[in-house]
């Protein structure tokens, strides 16, 4: 029987790259609590900017583990200050940021099962890591790894038939092998690896909690038809030993792991009965918490993420060379189609802070004082190493010629970058979109974004003209929250229904959503043009 009370609420979690975010909703699905713990600006003794650190290695980019367990603990100080009655909530899931990588040590296992409810989740479990830092999906550091990842298997397609992507540097198997590589000690000493998601599930749980089977599929070691494990690949990355370091086989979403430990209900009054349900990806997350079929997802958090809920397919697609075939978090009958940039959310910072005065409304004022398409001129700016197009950096400028073909200058006028980041941004996904469709699906009807930037109205109606479909938002930005407490909430009712569907439980909840920007059918047509002379731009910039 699962724990009940008068007004059950579920728990959802985020811990994406610069925050930790929680979300609670009741039996209705409705928000009723949103909280969220800033590392840079409340956690500043870590030292982080953008809640990662950049180093020492060239490409290498980590966040400390403790920083993530002090931001567990502020966190639950801020629910509890704000009255979340914690004896009611019923039921825990959440989100990490996709691949990163914990490495727990031996003590750790003894640590978790053993808290004492006088102390912090910190000063208890500095001691349960054997690195201190984990890498995170920024990270760009083991191009090495990929491609003997790649030659184990017979090539960048055979993995991506396997895995669903070729070897990406930032996905975990690689990361695991240059671990075992070049910590060879603390590689042997490592009892258990977690992803950032089943890393915070196993904090609830009290013991290491499995890896969940849509984040799994973010690792390049799982076969992405299954979602179990592949022997070859474990035994290229991490050798004999990987297999008892992951754990279980993944499991899916919605899965009831056990009740909350002990510490929970003694520390802060959580309901002894409580469950906890996996955790997984924030892209997984989001999709969960937003979309039906047709619609796309944009997350403008600080990667910018394009995701697609597709039909399950009988193979992995061809067209793998820069998306990802995800496994869905609820079900092997569906899948997802993504795309992800690195340079999202911090380069269009990075614009707004040396063209913008540092600040939102100057950015949007450029943006809206230059016309679409900008005069022919284009921007392509990649601050950090770029998944797609891969490892491109630097910024590359662009002014149409008479014959309608790029020509490279050396920079744009003062006021043409704020529309050019964006422009490039999205002309980039635009060229894409047709490739990650499967063939037989029905053209896009509506676009949700969520994340940060999708706060933002004039990104909005540039995302709508673009795309030439409406874009419409919930009732929250942290969609990566609210899908993870849907996910408890699954879980809880799946205790006593076994039976239940997602789409059952959820049932008008996706109608809460709202169209904040329509396209225009003229300015689309423009865009429509323009992104042939992107994706000359985007050649040029390659080729050099
Ligand atoms: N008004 C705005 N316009 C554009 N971008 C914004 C705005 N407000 C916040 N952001 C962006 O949102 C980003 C953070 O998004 P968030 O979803 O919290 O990231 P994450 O989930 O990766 O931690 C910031 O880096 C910032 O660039
Ligand atoms: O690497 C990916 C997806 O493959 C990123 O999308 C991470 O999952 C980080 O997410 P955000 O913090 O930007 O939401």
């Amino acid at each position: 029987m699962a724990a009940t009370t008068t007004r059950p609420l579920f728990l959802g979690l985020d811990l994406s790259t610069q925050q930790l975010k929680g979300v609670i909703i009741g039996q209705d699905s409705e928000i009723v609590h949103e909280s969220a713990v800033h590392f840079d600006n409340d956690l500043p003794s870590y030292g982080t900017k953008n809640g990662a650190i950049k180093g020492p290695g060239e490409g290498e980019v980590t966040s400390p583990v403790t920083m993530w367990l002090d931001a567990v603990d502020l966190l639950m100080e801020r629910l509890k200050a704000a009255g979340v009655s914690f004896s009611d909530i019923v039921a825990i899931s959440g989100a990490g940021q996709q691949h990163g990588s914990v490495y727990w040590s031996a003590e750790a296992e003894r640590l978790l099962a053993n808290l004492d409810a006088s102390r912090s989740l910190k000063s208890q479990l500095s001691g349960a890591f054997s690195l201190p830092r984990a890498p995170i999906w920024q990270d760009s550091s083991t191009s090495k790894e990929c491609q003997e990842l790649e030659a184990a298997v017979g090539g960048a397609q055979a993995l991506a038939d396997l895995t669903g992507s070729r070897a990406y540097e930032r996905f975990t198997g690689s990361q695991i092998a240059k671990i075992r590589h070049r910590y060879p000690k603390e590689y042997a000493s490592t009892l258990r690896i977690s992803l950032v998601s089943s890393f915070v599930a196993s904090l609830f749980l009290g013991q290491f909690a499995p890896i969940e089977v849509s984040d799994g599929s973010g690792m390049n070691l799982m076969n992405v038809l299954t979602g179990r494990w592949d022997d070859k690949l474990l035994e290229t990355c991490g050798g004999s030993a990987l297999r008892s370091k992951l754990g279980p086989e993944p499991v899916l979403g919605g899965a009831n792991l056990g009740k909350l430990s002990i510490w929970w209900t003694m520390r802060w009054g959580f309901n002894p009965e409580c469950i906890v349900a996996p955790f997984t990806g924030d892209n997984p997350a989001t999709v969960v918490a937003l979309s039906g079929p047709g619609d796309a997802l944009l997350s403008l958090g600080t990667s910018t993420t394009f995701l697609l809920s597709i039909p399950p397919a009988k193979s992995a697609p061809k067209r793998t060379t820069t998306s990802h075939l995800l496994t869905h978090p609820i079900t092997l009958d569906a899948q997802l189609a993504m795309l992800c940039y690195k340079n999202g959310a911090l380069t269009r910072e990075y614009i707004r802070d040396e063209h913008a005065s540092r600040h939102w409304h100057i950015f949007n004022e450029l943006v809206l004082e230059t016309p679409p398409g900008n005069n022919g001129r284009f921007g392509l700016y990649f601050t950090l190493p770029e998944i797609i197009p891969p490892n491109v950096i630097g910024n590359h400028f662009f002014e149409t010629g008479p014959d309608g073909l790029p020509v490279r200058v050396d920079n744009l006028p003062e006021n043409a970058h704020a529309r050019a980041v964006l422009e490039s941004q999205l002309l980039s996904i635009l060229s894409r979109i047709e490739g990650i469709l499967p063939e037989s699906s029905l053209p896009l009807h509506r676009v949700l974004i969520s994340g940060g930037g999708s706060a933002n109205d004039v990104i909005r109606q540039l995302i709508a003209d673009v795309f030439g479909i409406d874009v419409y938002i919930s009732s929250t930005k942290e969609a990566a929250a609210l899908g993870g407490a849907l996910l408890a909430k699954y879980a809880w009712l799946l205790v006593d229904n076994p039976n239940t569907s997602f789409e059952e439980m959820v049932g008008g909840h996706l109608a809460g959503t709202t169209r904040v920007a329509t396209p225009r059918a003229d300015i689309h047509d423009l865009y429509e043009k323009l992104v042939h002379v992107y994706e000359q731009c985007e050649e040029i910039v390659i080729r050099s």
